[in-house]
Order: structure tokens, then sequence, then C-alpha cells
């Protein structure tokens, strides 16, 4: 990467940087998927060189497993990890509740698999993943290829009897294939607009045939760090609500983001 950031890139940045104030030697973190947790691997990948902090990292999916590594963080499967501490992640939209839609890059179920396998998981995102009602992003659902379309059917008639708004759903597609997840599963996006209770909806999401897992995170996450351009960070907490904070006055100083905009 070279060049200017974008101001979006630097809140994800700011985000990631206070992020990873909550990583503490010996712990075993569980390592995010997406444009926002990469910030937070290379973060984390500065302090193993830089600072020796010593950390085992569980990513969630292939792309953050290369990532991780080749910033020098060790990694390890979660079945060697058992239990996590603490897992950072992105997230595609957050509400109120801190319940969240994700797997726009495709890593859902590695993410709910490893953020439920953790003591604490920590979100960061700039400020437009912030919603009042999930939905207007498509809610992705991993589904088993095998009889992809019959699901796709089930899903919808599914949706139908719920009477919940929207209901188009699409296979997503990765030039003229289906897109493949890491587990050789596809994706579908259901197009909802508004999710009423996302809690209800994922549970029977999850009991239709051919559906592995969807990407409603509820009850998941415990803290938000959301991060602004000008260094600014706000976190929200599930227990404490919104903790305002002083804008951080790192940008301009800190070695890695001298690294990246070179
Ligand atoms: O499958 C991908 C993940 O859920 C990502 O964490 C999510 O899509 C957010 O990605 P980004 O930080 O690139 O917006």
């Amino acid at each position: 990467m070279s060049g200017e950031l974008s101001p979006i890139d630097k809140a994800k940045f700011v985000a990631a940087k206070r992020a990873v104030d909550f990583v503490e030697d010996g712990m075993r973190v569980g390592l995010g998927t997406g444009s926002t947790a990469a910030w937070m691997v290379r973060c984390l990948g500065e302090m193993v060189r830089e600072d020796g902090l010593k950390i085992k990292g569980v990513p969630t999916s292939t792309r953050t497993a290369d990532l991780a590594r080749e910033v020098g963080i060790e990694v390890i499967s979660l079945d060697e990890a058992k239990w996590l501490d603490v897992t950072i992640d992105g997230a595609d939209e957050f509400d109120g509740d801190l319940n969240l839609i994700k797997g726009g890059g495709g890593a859902l179920l590695q993410e709910k698999i490893v953020a439920t396998a953790s003591d604490q998981m920590i979100v960061i995102t700039d400020a437009s993943k912030e919603v009042e009602h999930l939905g207007a992003f498509p809610l992705p659902i991993e589904v088993i290829p095998f009889g992809w379309q019959t699901t796709k059917s089930l899903v919808e008639e599914m949706l139908i009897s719920m009477d919940v708004m929207g209901r188009d759903s699409t296979l997503r597609m990765n030039g003229d294939h289906p897109y493949v997840t890491d587990e050789g599963n596809h994706i579908l996006d259901l197009h909802l607009g508004r999710i009423g209770n996302a809690r209800q909806l994922s549970l029977v999401l999850n009991q239709v045939p051919g559906v592995v897992e969807n990407g409603l995170f509820v009850d998941i996450c415990d803290v938000v760090i959301l991060g602004f351009a000008d260094g600014k960070v706000e976190t929200r907490d599930i227990n404490e609500g919104t903790v305002e904070e002083d804008r951080l006055d790192f940008l301009e100083s800190d070695n890695l983001f001298k690294d990246m905009m070179d």
C-alpha cells in the first residue's frame, strides 16, 4: 500500500490501534477477517516484533492466517488454543445492543465459532457501520453447495412465513462462479431491509437444512471501538454504555502508520 490513506482507512487504523491495548502478554487472541481486522493484525505484529509481545493468534480465515504469519504472529488452531482471551474483529453493521451483521468478506462461520469461544469479543469499526436497525446490509448465510437452490427456496419460504421485509436472496458470486468459503461452502445474501428480531431470525435460519450458519451475531460482542479519521476514539461497552475518549494524537508519529503511507 502506498500514498495517502483514505479517511475510512485512518478511522479503521485508529480503532485497531486502540483495540490492541486490550491485548497482554500470554494471551490467546482471535484474529478477525476483513480490512479493519487486517489493521489490527498489523498492529499486533508490530507489537510482537518491536516490543516482544508474546501472544498466540487464532485466525478466522486463510487470508488472516497468511497476514498474521507474515507480520510475525505465532498462529495456532482453535483446537490447540481451546479457549481464547479475546477476539478482535470488524463488522458490517452493529446496533445499539451491539448485535452485529458479519460475513461481508465471507468469513462468518469461523468468525462466529472463534468469537463464541472467547472471553471477550471486541469489534473495531468506523462510524459508517452503526445502524439503528440491522438489515440494510445484506445478511450473509453460509450454505452447503449440495442442493443450494433448494436451500435458497426453503429460506425464502421461511422468510415469507415470518413476514420478514425484503426477502430477496442472491447467491454470492466470484466472477462467473459461486463464491466458495474457506469451508468449501457458498454464501446466500439476504436482502431484508430491516431485521425486527435478530435473535429469532438467527435461530430460525439455522433450522433450515443446508444452512450452516448465518451472519447475525447476537449477544456475542462485548465492546465496539469506533475510530474516526481525526484520531478520535469512542468505545461502546455492553455494560458501561458509551465511553467518550480523547482524540489520540498518534496518527502522524506512528511508525506502522507512516510505513503504510510510504
Ligand atoms: O467476513 C468478513 C467479516 O465479517 C468482516 O469482519 C466484515 O465483513 C467487515 O469487513 P471490513 O472491516 O472490511 O469492512
